[in-house]
């Protein structure tokens, strides 16, 4: 019998074609060749991946706007098994359209995806200051609705929708802030790392103890004393109770870092729940900077030298030797390198005891 050739992996996106979810899905390689799935919601592309319709989902994580975006925080913290594998950013850029024939002084009710909404709701209520808001699935199913009788007059949509349907510009460039930036990742089920590339990011989600008072510093603490630094720290109610939140956290670095792996061994010591949501490079690819005392051999020789101890084998004091190979995208400083503000919180300089 003929060897049947592969189905092509699906991957899922918050549709249709033109979303900036889209824009994003067309940058990562692993989708090239790939069967593109649309769907409505961001918990529909999760829900391919677990139920392993999808091979991967593209989906929105956080603006510069607007920071994280809720429901997509949400999901992965209640959905289980499933990685972040990879990340990328798009410029966000807004028009307001209408139906041929339309003037903005006929606008009373506008279209809009509810996260495009408030990133332009300030030119909004300045240039159709009675509107109504009617949400949308999507940036680009707001205008293709209007086409298909819906009962907004307005639609916003990505910059330059019209080239590709019937509709006209009312004004260009409405975002609220014209360099607004959208960070995508790409959702797998949980498997295998991506390697480290020294330019990494680690998401994470934790609970503290509810009834332990510090139990935040003691968080944070994990990382400042292993110069881990943080690009995204936001709190969301867990839902169970008032006044019940977990974290969701952007690590420097990359669990196969032993400073972050360290780190991390230090959370799930205090905290009821961590989720390793992954470790992935970074879109930008901008270098970690870490001072040398948190380079990944002094962890080992340290670990080594309490090793010796145990073995009973003589106390000495072994130099640090450089292992592995260098990543290309790791910077490391000796500590009167670093420029201030750059040290741990426990660190008070090079003279301190
Ligand atoms: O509607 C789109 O085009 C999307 O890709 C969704 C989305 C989002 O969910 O944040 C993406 C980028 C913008 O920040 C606004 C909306």
């Amino acid at each position: 019998m003929p060897a049947q050739p592969d189905a092509s992996p699906v991957y899922s996106y918050l549709g249709p074609v033109g979303t900036f979810t889209w824009t994003a899905l067309n940058q990562a390689p692993e989708a090239v060749g790939g069967e593109w799935r649309s769907v409505n919601n961001v918990g529909e592309a999760l829900d391919d991946v677990i139920s392993g319709r999808s091979i991967g989902a593209m989906i929105a994580i956080e603006n510069s706007v607007e920071g994280g975006v809720s429901a997509t925080q949400d999901a992965l913290a209640s959905i289980p098994g499933l990685r972040i594998t990879g990340e990328y950013l798009v410029r966000v850029d807004f028009d307001l359209v209408a139906r041929p024939g339309t003037a903005l002084a006929d606008v009373t009710t506008v279209a809009a995806h509810p996260v495009a909404y408030a990133q332009t709701h300030l030119w909004l209520d300045k240039a159709v200051p009675t509107h109504a808001h009617l949400p949308a699935t999507s940036n680009v199913a707001a205008p293709t609705a209007l086409l298909n009788g819906s009962p907004a007059d307005a639609a916003v949509a990505p910059h330059g929708i019209t080239q590709h349907l019937a509709l006209d510009t009312l004004a260009e460039h409405i975002g609220d802030n014209q360099n607004a930036v959208t960070r995508f990742v790409m959702v797998s089920r949980s498997g295998r790392i991506p390697e480290r590339t020294g330019a990494d990011k680690t998401s994470i989600i934790v609970e503290l103890p509810s009834d332990a008072a510090g139990s935040l510093l003691d968080m944070l603490e994990q990382f400042a004393t292993r110069g881990v630094n943080m690009s995204l720290l936001e709190s969301r109610p867990i839902g169970d109770e008032l006044g019940r939140y977990r974290f969701v956290i952007d690590l420097d670095g990359h669990v196969h870092d032993e400073r972050v792996a360290d780190a991390l061994l230090g959370l799930k010591r205090f905290s009821p729940r961590v989720t390793f949501l992954g470790s992935y490079p970074r879109a930008d690819r901008r270098p970690v900077v870490l001072e040398s005392r948190y380079r990944d051999e002094v962890f080992i020789e340290a670990r080594d030298w309490l090793r010796g101890i145990l073995s009973g084998e003589p106390d000495g004091e072994d130099a640090v030797e450089d292992a592995g190979e260098a990543l290309p995208g790791l910077v490391v400083r000796e500590l009167d390198d670093a420029a201030p503000g750059q040290h741990g919180a426990d660190d008070q300089g090079p003279q301190a005891g």
